[in-house]
């Protein structure tokens, strides 16, 4: 892999600083994806998770720092340019087939006022079928179950041709197996494509299990990225909800294994709705 000015190629995020009318939600976020790896964000509810993908992407201004993609060449870009993006919340567009709606992913690639061609239809094909839904092209969209049209919306983003894939809550809504195989799907993408994927969660075990890194946004408004598993202790997942964490150590599974999940444990004094009680007396 070539080196500009001793930077890997990927996504870099210098000294981030993101936030509304000028008034900062969370500043030196610090972090890199290589293609290739996996990264996850982990933060409270409202932290800002989104607002810094939104940012690293140019959907917001930032207030400070920068994010930009090194390519494989040395040449500097806005990670746009480059990603697929999986948003949070997406309009399901009534009357529109799986098909079409993965074609709308090919929109940047088109000249103004030209249809997609047959080398479009292949590509957003080609992405339904990466992601195991081709059997789904003909269908409504508005007719799929949550679990296939995630699927749908990550290969609409693919269909761009992505060299990094930015996605917000892929796992969201899902049941424990839908789950799975989203996030294996994704540690997929990065090991045989060499994406570089970056999505945020609100699940440490899909950290731990699926990503090479974490990058963890605390609601003081600070972040700190840490290697996985050794940096998922209890002691900053507290410190990240607010909840006490105990370790489940996991027998030894083969070197690509899990050796630990974090469960929190919900105070009794919660149950018994002492914290509502609290600072009243
Ligand atoms: N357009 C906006 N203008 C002003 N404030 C906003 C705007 N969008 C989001 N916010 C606020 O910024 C904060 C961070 O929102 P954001 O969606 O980035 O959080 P998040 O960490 O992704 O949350 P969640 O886990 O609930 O999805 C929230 O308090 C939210 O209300």
């Amino acid at each position: 892999m070539r080196e500009m000015d001793g930077k890997s190629a990927g996504l870099r995020v210098d000294g981030l600083r993101v936030g509304y009318r000028g008034t900062p939600l969370l500043a030196g976020v610090e972090f890199s994806v290589r293609p290739g790896e996996v990264v996850a964000i982990l933060g409270p509810n409202g932290v800002g998770k989104s607002t810094v993908l939104k940012t690293i992407l140019g959907f917001l201004r930032p207030l400070g720092g920068k994010a930009y993609w090194v390519g494989k060449d040395g040449d500097t870009l806005p990670p746009l340019r480059v990603a697929g993006y999986v948003p949070q919340q997406a309009e399901v567009a009534f009357g529109y087939t799986a098909l079409d709606y993965v074609l709308m992913g090919r929109t940047p690639h088109l000249g103004l006022f030209s249809a997609p061609g047959a080398r479009d239809v292949e590509l957003a094909r080609a992405a339904l079928r990466r992601v195991g839904v081709e059997h789904l092209a003909a269908r409504g969209v508005s007719s799929l179950s949550g679990g296939e049209f995630r699927r749908v919306l990550v290969a609409r983003a693919l269909a761009r041709v992505p060299e990094l894939l930015v996605l917000d809550e892929p796992e969201a809504h899902l049941d424990v197996r839908q789950r799975l195989e989203v996030l294996a799907l994704l540690r997929e993408l990065a090991d045989r494509e060499r994406l570089a994927v970056l999505f945020t969660t609100h699940a440490p075990e899909a950290a731990l299990g699926f990503a090479d890194r974490a990058v963890l946004f605390f609601s003081d408004g600070t972040t700190e990225a840490v290697s996985l598993p050794a940096g998922l202790t209890e002691g900053r997942l507290e410190r990240l909800y607010g909840v006490p964490f105990v370790r489940l150590e996991l027998p030894p599974s083969g070197k690509d294994g899990v050796p630990f999940v974090p469960v929190p444990v919900f105070p009794s004094t919660f149950r018994q709705g002492a914290h509502r009680d609290r600072g009243v007396k």
